[in-house]
């Protein structure tokens, strides 16, 4: 019997740019960046109101690319910053429209992913979808003790390019995700370190301002006291402390530059400083694995080392030297949200998973029970 055929919209909004895709099942039949000038971007006052113009160019892009959106079978958007949930493909809901719009847990690029799969599919009377959001939180009870009792650990990392990626390494060992313990690591412009226990991320640090490796523009975990003591110098307001952790930290504070490949080229210059920078964050990431390697009691299939700077050689022999007496190490750089995103829509559309529901408050109120 045929395969039935689902054409599915994908939509990856990030600070500069909207990535859009669009796959009949698995193959993808248009990939597009679409960019956008800072001077547009910046003269809305909140990323929630770059809403229509986002949406006016992705169909202006599928328009004179030849796409007819009137045959897509579901659109499905990265999800945003919302309620801590499980892994899986949610519809978008109401309650999920108003924490996005809301910024629930902050403002994000990405927020604007399921409200734009919302209002092109229902426009066209067909399902909306987001896979895997920022937020998805699968943390064991113990790993949200921070050691501070006013403060929990919290689950935020690339959990879209994560599970995805683990799910192709899982197929390609001949086994199911939910079989094996893997510690994926995700090296972008954050980095975030993942246990996957059977399918479920029981450990990550929190890669968007919380704690792990620094990477090329966040820094990751640093010094509590003295990060008090800077926070009250009164040299800084707030903003300022949070740009330099987030945005100006890891190597474009040391180095002026979020680029690992301008950074090779400086090492290769013979710039020592870039040198002995760079190889304290590939020896951070090792740090971080060896930990998720403690959390997976050692029982550990594979180490993955995934995103943008996976591709650089002698950074990834850096971490391998380090960690590949755990487990053997898979190298798989770049990420591929979008065919993610698709996949995810379509174990659903195809009857391999049901969708999930986005609680919202409920939510809220389930935990005062
Ligand atoms: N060939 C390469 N060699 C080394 N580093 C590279 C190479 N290509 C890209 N990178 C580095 O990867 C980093 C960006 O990775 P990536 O594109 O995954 O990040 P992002 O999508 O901007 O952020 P995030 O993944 O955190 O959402 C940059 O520092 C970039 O210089
Ligand atoms: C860590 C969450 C995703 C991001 O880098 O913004």
């Amino acid at each position: 019997m045929l395969e039935q055929e689902h054409r599915i919209l994908v939509i990856n909004p990030g600070s500069t740019s909207t990535k859009i895709g669009v796959f009949d099942n698995e193959i993808s039949v248009l990939e597009k960046t679409l960019r956008h000038d800072a001077d547009v971007i910046n003269s809305y006052e909140s990323i929630i109101d770059q809403y229509e113009f986002r949406k006016q160019t992705i169909l202006e892009t599928l328009d004179h690319e030849g796409i007819n959106i009137s045959k897509l079978s579901a659109v499905c958007g990265r999800g945003g910053l919302l309620r801590p949930i499980e892994g899986g493909t949610y519809s978008v809901n109401d309650a999920m429209l108003e924490d996005l719009r809301a910024g629930f847990a902050g403002q994000h690029a990405s927020n604007l992913g399921g409200i734009l799969a919302y209002e092109i599919a229902s426009g066209l009377n067909i399902p909306s979808f987001i896979v895997d959001p920022v937020v998805v939180d699968e943390l064991d009870p113990i790993a949200r003790i921070s050691g501070f009792s006013m403060i929990e650990r919290k689950s935020i990392f690339h959990a879209l390019n994560q599970k995805a990626v683990a799910r192709r390494v899982a197929k390609e060992l001949g086994k199911k995700y939910g079989e094996l313990n893997l510690i994926v690591t995700h090296m972008g412009g954050g980095i975030t370190v993942g246990a996957h226990k059977k399918g479920r991320v029981v450990d990550v640090n929190n890669g968007l301002h919380g704690d792990g490796p620094f990477s090329p523009e966040r820094a990751g975990t640093v010094p509590a006291g003295d990060l008090v003591g800077l926070c009250y110098s009164g040299s800084f307001y707030r903003e300022e402390v949070m740009k330099k952790l987030v945005g100006q930290g890891g190597l474009v504070g040391y180095l002026g530059t979020n680029d690992a490949v301008k950074v090779e080229k400086m090492i290769e210059s013979g710039d020592e400083k870039a040198k002995l920078v760079y190889s304290a964050m590939a020896y951070q990431v090792a740090k971080e694995i060896g930990s998720a390697s403690a959390v997976l009691g050692g029982k550990v299939d594979a180490i993955i080392l995934t995103g943008g700077l996976a591709y650089g050689k002698d950074f990834v022999n850096e971490i391998s030297e380090r960690i590949n007496w755990i487990a053997d190490v898979i190298v798989q750089p770049g990420e591929n949200e979008l065919q993610a995103l698709a996949e995810g829509a379509l174990r659903v559309l195809r009857g391999e998973e049901t969708e999930k529901e986005y609680p919202g408050k409920k939510a809220d109120k389930a935990a005062l029970k």
